[in-house]
């Protein structure tokens, strides 16, 4: 790590940090003492902690070579969801280098309460126009409120360009105490795509979610909060979002995740990907046109069920 310039004033703290390969990094620190690290690579969230120190994002122990390094933390998917499109996995988003936006139009007063956060943007490349024609600019604000809770903001711009289409996904990867003691709850009775039957179309059924074999769909059109129930955690992740119709739920389980270069020995226990996403519709804009969502991830420090959230 290089040295830190510290730059705050009396509402917000931002540190400047460098990974091991000079890449720079963001921490914010709220009053509290909860903070987050977001990388340049990827633009990815990279850590987020509680004021006790408590990690909420699960990175894998395993270190491979970059442009992803260690499999884990917020991943940007990017203009494609998983493989569904011919660019390459999740898009190209998560794999290039994003910059500091300097001067980001403005958003609405809701992240100006003395919060800290950064604004990231991403350009295409002369490469990417080659391989993925549209003008885009995408923009991604990370705030850690007051309060401790993570909102990251994407917005993507149609700059002059043909109309183009996009699919978009917020891959987090929440930190669980053992797969096999998680729930998840506000998806019931939802449609959803099951990626392990080729993305057939199932409806969930009455119940919460539990997890005993590889799982991977997209919950489709999903109105609700999704709560992420930790048990032997006693630990609840809250999901809201705007302007993400759908829900991704991921888990390798066992003998995928021991394929997977980038993930520990029994590592699979120790995570979910839950996350806003828009994949069965994916969004077009016009020139000049923008998108915008909004993803905001609240941990609660005991166990609760539905009753207690605002479905
Ligand atoms: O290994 P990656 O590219 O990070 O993706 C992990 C998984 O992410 C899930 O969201 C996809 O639905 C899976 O198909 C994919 O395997």
């Amino acid at each position: 790590m290089g040295n830190p310039v510290v730059v705050s004033d009396s509402k917000m703290a931002i540190e400047w940090v460098k990974d091991s390969k000079g890449i720079d990094q963001v921490v914010l620190r709220n009053p509290e003492g909860a903070s987050a690290k977001v990388s340049l690579q990827g633009g990815q969230v990279i850590s987020w902690r509680s004021a006790r120190g408590d990690e909420h994002l699960f990175t894998s122990s395993k270190v491979v070579k970059a442009p992803k390094e260690n499999r884990g933390g917020i991943a940007i998917c990017f203009p494609q969801f998983s493989n569904c499109g011919s660019l390459e996995q999740q898009g190209f988003a998560r794999n290039k280098l994003w910059i500091v936006d300097e001067a980001p139009p403005p958003l609405p007063a809701k992240s100006s309460d003395g919060s800290p956060f950064i604004d990231l943007l991403l350009k295409p490349s002369e490469e990417d126009l080659k391989s993925w024609h549209p003008s885009y600019e995408l923009r991604l604000r990370v705030c850690l409120g007051l309060n401790g809770n993570l909102t990251l903001t994407s917005r993507v711009w149609n700059i002059n360009g043909k109309p183009f289409s996009f699919s978009f996904a917020y891959h987090s990867y929440l930190a669980v105490s053992d797969i096999s003691e998680v729930r998840i709850e506000g998806l019931e009775t939802m449609d959803y795509l099951d990626s392990l039957c080729n993305k057939e179309r199932f409806t969930e059924q009455g119940n919460a979610i539990t997890f005993e074999a590889e799982f991977d769909r997209v919950y489709l059109g999903s109105p609700n909060p999704v709560a992420v129930i930790d048990h032997e955690r006693r630990r609840t992740y809250v999901i809201r979002r705007e302007g993400l119709s759908d829900v991704v739920v991921w888990n390798p389980w066992d003998k995928k995740a021991k394929a997977m270069p980038d993930m520990g020995y029994d590592e699979y226990r120790r995570m979910v990907c839950v996350g806003g996403a828009v994949v069965a519709n994916p969004i077009t804009l016009k020139p000049g046109q923008q998108w915008k969502s909004c993803l905001e991830i609240t941990a609660a420090a005991s166990s609760f069920c539905s009753e207690g959230l605002s479905f």
